[in-house]
């Protein structure tokens, strides 16, 4: 199995990024884990609490789960994998089975931070994005995908996302093999990324 590791932080296009290098691989040859998937499970808290978590350190991952998920893949094993909701803030109680693929792209924006998680990948990815070009995405994606309102996506970037970002995301860029620069769509890098897999494939 080539595992490839995909952060950066938030807005910077690692979704985009997956979806496109996936989009022109065979299906059943790769598959995608997300670290959203393994926000802790909050559901014990109440709707105003879960409000109040910084959810963009690296204590808010269950990376303990992520990383057993990962290994069981690794041996062949498929896995049950958490849903989060974004616009509940918490994990919900279904799961989706999630089968072992020829390549596992794993993305997130701590994915690089976790020392044991980072040993894990063959090929360590870092997209990144000028942090206004990142705030202008997050705020249209977020109004409009995860039900928050503009003052609840400024607060928070300016008390968790900007001081986490500088604090792990940004410096966990050393770590990466390669860094994409995503300012604008970046087809060159897709493709050539497209290309280790293909080749492993
Ligand atoms: N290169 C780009 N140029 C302009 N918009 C982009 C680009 N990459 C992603 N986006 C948009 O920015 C938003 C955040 O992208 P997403 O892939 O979800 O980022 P991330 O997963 O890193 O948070 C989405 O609405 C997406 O369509
Ligand atoms: O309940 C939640 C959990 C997380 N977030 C924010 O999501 C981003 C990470 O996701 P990206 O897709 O990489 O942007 C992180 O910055 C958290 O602040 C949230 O808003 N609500």
């Amino acid at each position: 199995m080539l595992i490839l590791g995909i952060a950066g932080g938030t807005g910077c296009g690692k979704t985009t990024v997956v979806n496109q290098i996936v989009e022109q691989l065979p299906e059943n040859e790769v598959g995608v884990i997300s670290q959203d998937s393994y926000y802790n499970d909050l559901s014990h808290l109440s709707r105003e609490d879960r409000a109040k978590i910084n959810f963009d350190h690296p204590n808010s991952i269950d990376f303990d789960l992520m990383i057993s998920h990962m290994e069981e893949l690794r041996r062949g094993e498929t896995i049950q994998t958490p849903i989060y909701s974004f616009v509940e803030e918490t994990r919900m109680e279904e799961t989706v089975p999630t089968e072992p693929k020829k390549v596992m792209i794993v993305e997130g924006i701590l994915v690089l931070t976790n020392p044991k998680l980072r040993d894990m990948f063959d090929i360590k990815i870092f997209v990144h994005a000028d942090s206004d070009e990142r705030l202008i995405r997050r705020l249209q994606r977020d109004i409009r995908e995860r039900g928050h309102d503009l003052e609840k996506v400024l607060t928070r970037y300016q008390t968790a996302v900007k001081p986490m970002h500088e604090q792990f995301i940004e410096p966990s860029k050393e770590f990466a093999d390669i860094i994409i620069p995503n300012n604008h769509y970046n087809t060159v890098a897709v493709d050539i990324v497209r290309t280790i897999i293909n080749n492993k494939l």
